[in-house]
Order: structure tokens, then sequence, then C-alpha cells
């Protein structure tokens, strides 16, 4: 039996920009698609794309290119997206107001079940179709309704305590926006959004004129 290939971290994150693009081209109403195309969208090349696609078995036919449904339902099925994913919401503030009102999280396979906060003025309130609830509540929420995903939109200061109440309820993937590194056990998945890192990536780039 042919052993299971590892697919490499950097495969993975390509695929998500794969089937975001796949899916532009659908709402263009396009059937099908070739590596090259796809590459030329992306700034990708199409050997790369092929590639990263044969760790997932044959997709297409020599010649005639993807059929862009399929392709798109073999994408959504390897990511896991072939359903809806619950997650909650920490920090009901600036950006917590920002994530809640996200139409783009539906689409692509999230539901936003909850939203939690810790300040009494904003405990009971509405924020898009939710009421904020009192973080106390958060583990027995997450435990009933088995949440495996939660955004933490809190300051810095506050991240790695809302970030052990989380991981201590059960929660397996945190998606963390305050900008500071989380010490979690080796278990979690954790991936960070902090538009000041890759601000500074660019600077680093960029010449010293300015
Ligand atoms: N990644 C991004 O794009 C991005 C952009 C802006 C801000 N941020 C970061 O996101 C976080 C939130 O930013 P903001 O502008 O919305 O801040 P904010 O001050 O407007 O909101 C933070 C919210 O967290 C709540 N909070 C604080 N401690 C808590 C706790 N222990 N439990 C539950 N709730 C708690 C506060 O009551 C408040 O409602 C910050 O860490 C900020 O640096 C990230």
């Amino acid at each position: 039996m042919a052993a299971v290939q590892k697919v490499p971290d950097i495969v993975v994150g390509r695929l998500p920009v794969y089937l975001r693009a796949l899916q532009v081209m659908a709402a263009e109403g396009r059937e099908i698609t070739s590596s090259q195309e796809l590459g030329e969208r992306l700034g990708i090349s199409s050997a790369q794309i092929r590639k990263d696609l044969s760790y997932f078995g044959t997709f297409g036919k020599q010649g005639t290119g993807y059929r862009i449904p399929d392709l798109i339902e073999h994408l959504r099925r390897i990511l896991k997206v072939d359903r809806t994913w619950d997650m909650i919401l920490i920090g009901a503030g600036n950006l917590g107001h920002a994530l809640a009102q996200y139409q783009g999280f539906t689409p692509r396979g999230f539901r936003l079940v909850a939203i939690f906060d810790n300040d009494p003025e904003k405990i009971g309130r509405p924020i898009g179709p939710h009421v904020i609830q009192d973080v106390q509540e958060l583990p027995e929420f997450v435990r009933a309704h088995r949440v495996q995903i939660a955004m933490i939109a809190v300051p810095a200061s506050a991240a790695q305590q809302v970030a052990d109440l989380c991981v201590e309820a059960g929660i397996r993937a945190i998606l963390n926006y305050a900008p500071i590194h989380l010490k979690v056990p080796k278990r979690i998945l954790v991936q960070y959004i902090d538009p000041a890192i890759h601000l500074q990536q660019m600077t680093y780039y960029l010449g010293n004129e300015g």
C-alpha cells in the first residue's frame, strides 16, 4: 500500500486561494478552466498548481482542463468546508462589530453562533443578529453546542486569558486578531491575523527614500 503523503502546510495554505479564485470564475458563469489560466489569475505557475493538486489525486484531463464545479467540490471536501462550521467570537468591540456583520463567512462554510464579552455595559445588547453574551457563559455554550472554532478580538492584554478559557472549554482552533502570540497546547490550531505584521513584512522591502 502506498504511504500517505504528508501535504506541506504551504500547499494547504494555497488551496483556499484556489477555491476562492474558482468560485469567482463560477460566479462569472465559467465551466472550464486550466492550470495556466488559474495560475495567471493568481500569479502562481501552472506547474505549481498542478503539483499542489496532485497531492489529492488526479483532477481534470490532460488537454481539457478542469471542470470548475467539480474542482470546487473537490477543494471544498479537502478543506472540509463542504459542511458548515460553527464558531464563536470573543470581543464585541470595534473589530468584533465588523466581524459580526461580515457576510463573507456563511457562503464559505462558517457560521457565527455566539458573541461574548465581559463588559456589563455590552452584555445583553444586540450585535448583528446576535445578543452579546457574558464571557462567563462561554464554557457551557461551547460544550453544549460542541463548537470547535473561536475568533478572539479582545485587547492583547486579555487574549491569553480568553484563549485559556476557550481551550479549557474544548475549542480546537483559534483565529486570533489580538497582536500577541498565544501559548496553547500543541493540539490547538492557531492562526494569527495582524495587519501590522504584514505591513512590516512589506516595509522590509521598501526603499529608504520615504
Ligand atoms: N487583526 C486586525 O485586523 C485587527 C484590527 C484592529 C484591531 N485588532 C485587534 O483586535 C482586538 C480588538 O480590537 P478592537 O478595536 O475591537 O478593541 P475594542 O477595545 O473596541 O474591543 C475589545 C472588546 O473586548 C472586550 N474584552 C476585553 N477583555 C475581555 C475579556 N477578558 N473577555 C471578553 N471580552 C473582553 C471589551 O469589553 C471590548 O468590547 C485588539 O487586540 C486589537 O489590537 C486587530
